[in-house]
């Protein structure tokens, strides 16, 4: 399994560019099942799973071409990817298949939706929480369809086609939503789904879905509506920029000192950690086509957060926080509050010389002056990316192992950083 060395100290200095969102582009890509024409998605990013969904999608029979490299094109410029069902020859999606990503158990809606059944293995994931089903099971059954847990796998079938209905989430679910929306698309009738999310990602699918003949209103508000149609046709659709890996370069510029610009991404996709990030005295500027961040001969303010739902601080971005208050002049308290066990990167970021200590579902954590580099362990994808972020801040080596989970959810993670002069490199074991 590779490695990740890094010799801490450095400042960031530079430009680096925002990929595509991984947590856009997966729900777009199953999005494809719903129409026998073929869906174009550009900006999509060269991720370990991007790849993983492509071979869940070819084993129902989807077709997918990635388009070349045009010149001139970086490779951070984002992949065009072609896909097309016009073939689909098997809705089962296997446990080998499924259980190392959350995402691709969402193809069970367009699977139902279009072929009046769906035969998928419970998911996996990051390990931070329990993780359960049952509102996207919920979702899908109040749209008319009957669902059995056989083996190790949900069975959903509708015998004359999902129907609209009414869908209350008591608590908000991106995967949820998702589901919901995919389903509804094609039910007969009218879908108002409350207590919707309103993460970008969802607002994306949703604007995708619209581009492919859906008729939806409200995506990004809580409640949304969905006028089922017959049928999707082909689009073209570009997925929107990573708001987790801003906010990540983001945090890793705090760390480290320096300035830096993001360039392809939004301030507005994740405005709640900007704003903290500015308390804690990084100065956040947002320009016409991207993000600067500054931190200049200043120390790290203290600052408490608390992760919600967006617009709330993203749960996603929790770790690396904790990993930017390591270093904070006083005290800061970290509340979790989406998954019950996402804690995992505290035990790595002690053996660097951090001080933390858990309270239930608050993480209190006390500055310290430095860090030291040590050997540590990648838990899961945004846990692995808070030990690089301290690593980027500690003096001398930190080794990063199980590197995996990082190439889940970060496209070019050592390139984009040694070209703003860090010192970080991947050993191939
Ligand atoms: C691929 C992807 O986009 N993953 C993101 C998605 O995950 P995911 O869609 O899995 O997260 P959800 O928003 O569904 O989870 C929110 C909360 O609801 C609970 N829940 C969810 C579904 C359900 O049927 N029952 C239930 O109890 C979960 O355990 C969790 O406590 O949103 C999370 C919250 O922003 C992010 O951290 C993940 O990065
Ligand atoms: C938790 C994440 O991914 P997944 O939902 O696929 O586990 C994530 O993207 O941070």
């Amino acid at each position: 399994m590779d490695r990740i060395h890094i010799v801490g100290g450095k400042p960031l200095h530079g430009i680096i560019p925002i990929s595509g969102a991984k947590n856009a582009a997966l729900p777009l890509m199953i999005a494809s099942l719903l129409t026998g024409e073929t869906l174009e998605l550009s900006n999509v990013p060269r991720l370990a799973d991007v790849a993983s969904l492509l071979r869940i999608l070819g084993n129902h029979g989807v077709d997918h071409m990635v388009v070349g490299k045009r010149p001139g094109q970086t490779t951070e410029a984002g992949q065009t990817i072609r896909l097309t069902a016009s073939n689909v020859i098997d809705t089962t999606a296997p446990y080998d298949l499924v259980s190392t990503m959350r995402a691709s158990f969402w193809v069970i809606a367009p699977l139902l939706a279009r072929f009046g059944e769906a035969r998928v293995s419970l998911p996996g994931g990051c390990a931070i929480g329990t993780r359960p089903v049952d509102l996207l099971l919920m979702a899908l059954e109040t749209l008319g369809a009957t669902i059995e847990i056989d083996g190790g796998y949900a069975v959903a079938r509708t015998k004359n086609g999902l129907r609209g209905g009414e869908i209350k989430f008591p608590k908000v679910t991106v995967g949820g939503t998702h589901v919901a929306l995919m389903a509804a698309v094609l039910a007969h009738g009218t879908t108002v789904i409350e207590n919707a999310a309103r993460e970008p990602e969802v607002v994306d699918l949703a604007a995708c879905l619209s581009r492919m003949g859906a008729r939806i209103e409200g995506a990004g508000t809580p409640r949304i509506e969905i006028e089922g149609v017959s049928r999707l046709s082909g689009a073209r659709h570009a997925v929107l920029p990573d708001r987790i890996e801003t906010g990540t370069y983001a945090m890793a510029v705090a760390m480290t000192g320096g300035d830096v610009t993001l360039e392809n991404t939004r301030a507005d996709l994740l405005h709640s950690a900007l704003d903290i990030l500015a308390t804690t005295g990084t100065e956040v500027t947002p320009l016409d086509d991207g993000i600067r961040v500054r931190r200049n001969g200043h120390g790290i303010a203290a600052v408490d957060i608390t992760t919600d739902p967006f617009p709330g601080f993203p749960t996603d971005l929790q770790a690396q926080f904790m990993a930017l208050m390591t270093r904070a002049k006083g005290q800061s308290r970290i509340r979790e509050t989406i998954f019950e066990n996402r804690f995992m990167h505290v035990q790595e970021l002690a053996r660097l010389g951090a001080k933390i200590r858990l309270e239930g579902d608050v993480a209190v954590v006390e500055g310290v002056e430095r860090l030291k580099g040590a050997p540590v362990m990648a838990t899961d994808l945004r846990a692995s990316v808070s030990l690089v972020i301290a690593g980027l801040a500690a003096e001398g080596e930190t080794q990063i192992n199980r590197v995996y989970h990082l190439d889940r959810g970060f496209e070019a993670l050592e390139a984009k950083l040694v070209r703003c002069g860090a010192e970080i490199r991947r050993e191939r074991v």
